[in-house]
């Protein structure tokens, strides 16, 4: 063990925690409410087949006993007899109790996995950003498999346990000195288990994590699985893997050390009992306090006692997995969004009016983002926010749509406080368009509808429409019913935007939130996507942060973001006049993308590096390209 001591595999995430025995039992034992009958009959059958099962042993004891006797053959047959009957039930019992179990932890598996999944869903942008999907699958997959293992293990640990107890007994009715002392090494047995109980949990919970580091790595590698090939190369992306794979390895190569250490050391203090029982009979029958044939009886029975001991301390390493594996899911079940609401009020159908009042925001305490933020947006008002890479364009965006917390300050929809708000209702009144939207597996179709649960192919078909006419639906091979990979990436990022806008269209909230494609699309495109910004814009408040110089333009009002500042606003024509810092973005960046810009206008050498500094690459390529 020492040789791997030091070794740290499986890094914990930051909202894992520690569950005692009891505390996850408590957790566990809402998911057989209504299934008391099931877990009842269960427990019941469990009894039984112990029982039946420890009976058959004692008995065939006695039969061998009764061998000796006068009227041996009644005594025989009807033991024989008893044997019989009692080893059927033992099997019977056993069938019925495993079918049932299975049942049971099936559907408590399927529960917990749907909460897990639930809980997964319901966490906040910073979850999601801080931990690798990957790590996350593999809580809602793998360990709910493991612990459903452990809740089978539990019922057939429960049943050794029984058998334990019953032969203990047994050997107590036939002599209760060496029974004595055969109980002072089942303790010894007990105690060396919960000794090593601590470890054992740490060296599982490590392997555990360890596994799901892996699956976050395949998961992450294949999802950029182009930047992986084009950039990293085959060769890095293995060798990525094989520093995972190793961190697992060692985990596991620690955890098989522990228990290889642990099971011998349990099975050899069985041989110690016997052996000591062996030594005290003995001289116990040479004394003459003990009769040969109790001893032998007793030496019988103990040698079938130690076969369930030993099945136990066998289970131990399941155990403590999936023990483990339950503290992982529930610390994910139990982990509560970092964005709090102080109500759950249903938000009245909003007019669409925002305000940010003295708003600051920072993802980590060391590196403010957004300072002191004073912001009104009218009801009906297009708001373009525009700023170099890395201003803040984005975290305002993700204030507003509360996937973040701020730390400070008030953001009130229509006057009211947006925290009082029920999350689910509010973020339904945002039709959100991503740079980049996903798309679910399924059909254009299917997506669009997602804009209001429950719509019909008529109302998908007049969202669909409402961009563009529809003229985009003839480039798609089917249609409304072309098929869609996971993530739409069989669409091009422009038909995934047009999706997206028509989405929105279909969910008709109030405000309308757009982050802006950097990425150029061809002008057909273009001008179909900028058609459906104008129809979705007009009549619901929008905020657009924006890339195009056609959206800055025609923006009610223009923001300019600078190192998480506000610093200018007004229209096009104002800021332009004012010669302040829209005037010198317009000059470096969207002055480019004027059709019919005059290169003699251009930046001088000095400003274009800065911009090449500032500016994120796909919008210097953009910049590139126009
Ligand atoms: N999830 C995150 N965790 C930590 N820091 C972040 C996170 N997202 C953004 N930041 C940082 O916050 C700052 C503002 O980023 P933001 O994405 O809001 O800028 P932006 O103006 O939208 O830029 P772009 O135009 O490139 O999208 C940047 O310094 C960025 O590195």
């Amino acid at each position: 063990m020492a040789l791997l001591d030091g070794i740290e595999a499986g890094a914990e995430d930051s909202y894992d925690r520690r569950y005692g025995d009891r505390q996850l039992l408590r957790r566990i034992t809402p998911y057989f409410r209504g299934r008391g009958g099931a877990v009842a009959f269960v427990t019941a059958a469990v009894v039984v087949a112990a029982a039946a099962g420890s009976a058959v042993p004692i008995l065939l004891a006695r039969t061998v006993d009764s061998a000796l006797d006068d009227d041996a053959r009644s005594v025989m047959t009807l033991l024989a007899v008893a044997v019989l009957l009692t080893g059927a039930a033992a099997w019977l019992f056993t069938v019925l109790q495993q079918r049932l179990t299975g049942a049971l932890v099936g559907d408590a598996v399927l529960k917990l996995r749907e909460d897990a999944f639930a809980a997964a869903v319901r966490q906040d942008l910073a979850f999601h950003d801080g931990h690798p999907t990957g790590l996350v699958v593999s809580r809602v997959t793998n360990d709910t498999q493991t612990f459903g293992a452990l809740l089978s293990l539990v019922l057939s640990l429960f049943g050794q346990v029984l058998v334990v107890l019953l032969i203990l007994t047994a050997l107590f009715v036939i002599n209760v000195p060496l029974a004595l002392l055969t109980t002072a090494v089942v303790a010894l047995i007990v105690a060396v288990s919960l000794a090593f109980r601590k470890r054992a949990r740490t060296a599982s919970t490590r392997q555990q994590q360890a596994l799901a580091e892996v699956s976050g790595y395949v998961q992450e590698t294949l999802r950029g699985i182009t930047v992986a090939r084009n950039h990293r190369g085959e060769a890095a992306a293995e060798a990525g893997l094989r520093e995972v794979n190793g961190r697992w390895y060692q985990a596991s190569v620690r955890l098989n050390r522990l228990f290889s250490g642990i099971f011998p050391l349990l099975i050899s203090l069985t041989g110690l009992g016997t052996t000591a029982v062996v030594l005290v009979g003995g001289h116990n029958v040479a004394s003459g306090d003990l009769s040969a044939g109790e001893w032998v009886l007793f030496l019988e029975a103990l040698a079938l006692f130690w076969s369930p001991v030993a099945a136990i301390a066998s289970f131990w390493q399941q155990l403590q997995q999936g023990l483990s594996a339950g503290e992982r899911i529930f610390a994910l079940i139990d982990r509560e969004p970092a964005v709090r609401q102080s109500a759950q009020l249903p938000p009245p159908r909003l007019r669409g009016a925002l305000e940010l009042r003295g708003v600051s925001f920072h993802y980590t305490p060391e590196r403010p983002v957004l300072h002191d933020i004073d912001l009104t947006v009218a009801a009906g008002e297009t708001l373009a926010l525009v700023g170099h890479t890395g201003a803040g364009k984005s975290s305002l965006v993700r204030l507003l749509t509360r996937s973040y917390d701020f730390q400070e300050g008030t953001l009130l929809a229509d006057g009211r406080d947006v925290r009082t708000f029920d999350l689910a209702q509010y973020r339904r009144c945002l039709g959100v368009v991503t740079q980049t939207p996903f798309l679910f597996s399924g059909t254009v179709a299917d997506n669009i509808a997602l804009g209001r649960p429950g719509a019909d192919r008529a109302a998908v078909e007049a969202a669909a429409h409402a961009v563009a006419s529809g003229a985009w639906l003839r480039q798609l091979p089917e249609g409304l019913d072309t098929p869609t990979d996971e993530g739409g990436r069989n669409l091009s990022t422009g038909q995934r935007q047009i999706v997206a806008l028509a989405r929105v269209f279909l969910q008709d909230a109030p405000i309308f939130i757009l982050d802006e494609a950097t990425a150029s699309v061809d002008p057909l495109t273009e001008a179909q996507i900028q058609e459906g910004l104008d129809a979705l814009a007009a009549g619901r408040t929008t905020i657009v942060v924006a890339h195009r110089l056609p959206t800055v333009r025609k923006a009610d009002r223009i923001v300019v973001v600078d190192d998480g500042r506000l610093v200018e606003q007004g229209d096009h024509a104002t800021l332009m006049r004012r010669g302040g810092a829209y005037s010198r973005l317009y000059r470096q960046y969207f002055h480019h993308q004027h059709p019919d810009h005059d290169p003699a206008d251009e930046p001088s050498g000095t400003e274009r590096a800065a911009v090449g500094a500032g500016v994120h690459p796909a919008e210097a390529s953009d910049a590139v390209d126009h």
